[in-house]
């Protein structure tokens, strides 16, 4: 009985914790004090003008900007000690859909995705194509894997590269602008696919310009302004 609260316990733990952070560009402050909590299952949206720290504060999770002073905490890493070897291992367990991570151009989507699966450990041939026709049937593009990518629309692109971001089945799945180059209602089924992702057991963080998106698929909101992380509770 014991193990079952334990696990409980377990579950209950938020994905990331941030507690008093400070996050700076080339020793410029961006963000101050931030305070941040994702837990299993949710859905939140970064919002803030252009140049207000979203981006930023997303890089800080994934390990690509350090964050200073303060508890930063991404699954079990603390992000002020963790070490430049341990980054991949904390990347395998993300999902990063970020205009600094294209497709790569010189091959068919299958191939794109089957690169991602060797580089992180999968071996057996059968079950890499089986994982790309999953993830491609999860995105709605599970005719499309013969194709270059620059034979894909903005739209198609951006699913295959949420395709890519699930393959590992990741705990966190950050989203810096996945609608920003889109017209309106393509937009809108990115966002759609995110929350089935997202039900299906990914917590989200996802950047965005377009507010209309908060009040058609609600979610917790945070905003940057000051240089100050707030939880937004008037949505
Ligand atoms: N590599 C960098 N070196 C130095 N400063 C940077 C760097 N990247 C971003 N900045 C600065 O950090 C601040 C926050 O930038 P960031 O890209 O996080 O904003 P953002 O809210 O994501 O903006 P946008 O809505 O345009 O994507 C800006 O003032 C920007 O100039």
């Amino acid at each position: 009985m014991k193990t079952g609260k334990n696990t409980k316990q377990m579950e209950e733990q938020p994905l990331i914790v941030y507690r008093n952070v400070d996050i700076n560009q080339q020793e410029l402050g961006i963000l101050n004090d931030v305070n941040f909590e994702l837990r299993r299952g949710e859905f939140v949206y970064i919002i803030g003008k252009v140049g207000s720290g979203k981006s930023t504060f997303l890089k800080t999770i994934y390990g690509e900007l350090p964050a200073c002073n303060g508890e930063p905490q991404v699954l079990e890493y603390n992000m002020r000690e963790i070490r430049p070897g341990q980054i991949p291992a904390l990347r395998r367990r993300l999902g990063i859909v970020f205009q600094d991570f294209q497709l790569l151009t010189d091959r068919t989507v299958e191939e794109n995705l089957k690169f991602v699966l060797r580089a992180t450990g999968w071996k057996d041939r059968t079950a890499i194509q089986n994982r790309i026709h999953e993830v491609l049937t999860q995105v709605g593009m599970e005719n499309k894997g013969y194709k270059m990518p620059n034979e894909l629309s903005g739209g198609e692109q951006q699913r295959i590269v949420i395709a890519r971001a699930i393959l590992n089945k990741p705990e966190i799945i950050l989203a810096d602008e996945p609608t920003g180059n889109l017209d309106v209602e393509t937009g809108r089924h990115i966002v759609e696919l995110l929350r089935d992702i997202c039900r299906q057991g990914s917590a989200i963080i996802m950047t965005t310009h377009n507010l209309n998106l908060l009040t058609e698929y609600p979610g917790t909101v945070y905003c940057c302004k000051d240089h100050r992380l707030q939880k937004d509770t008037n949505l």
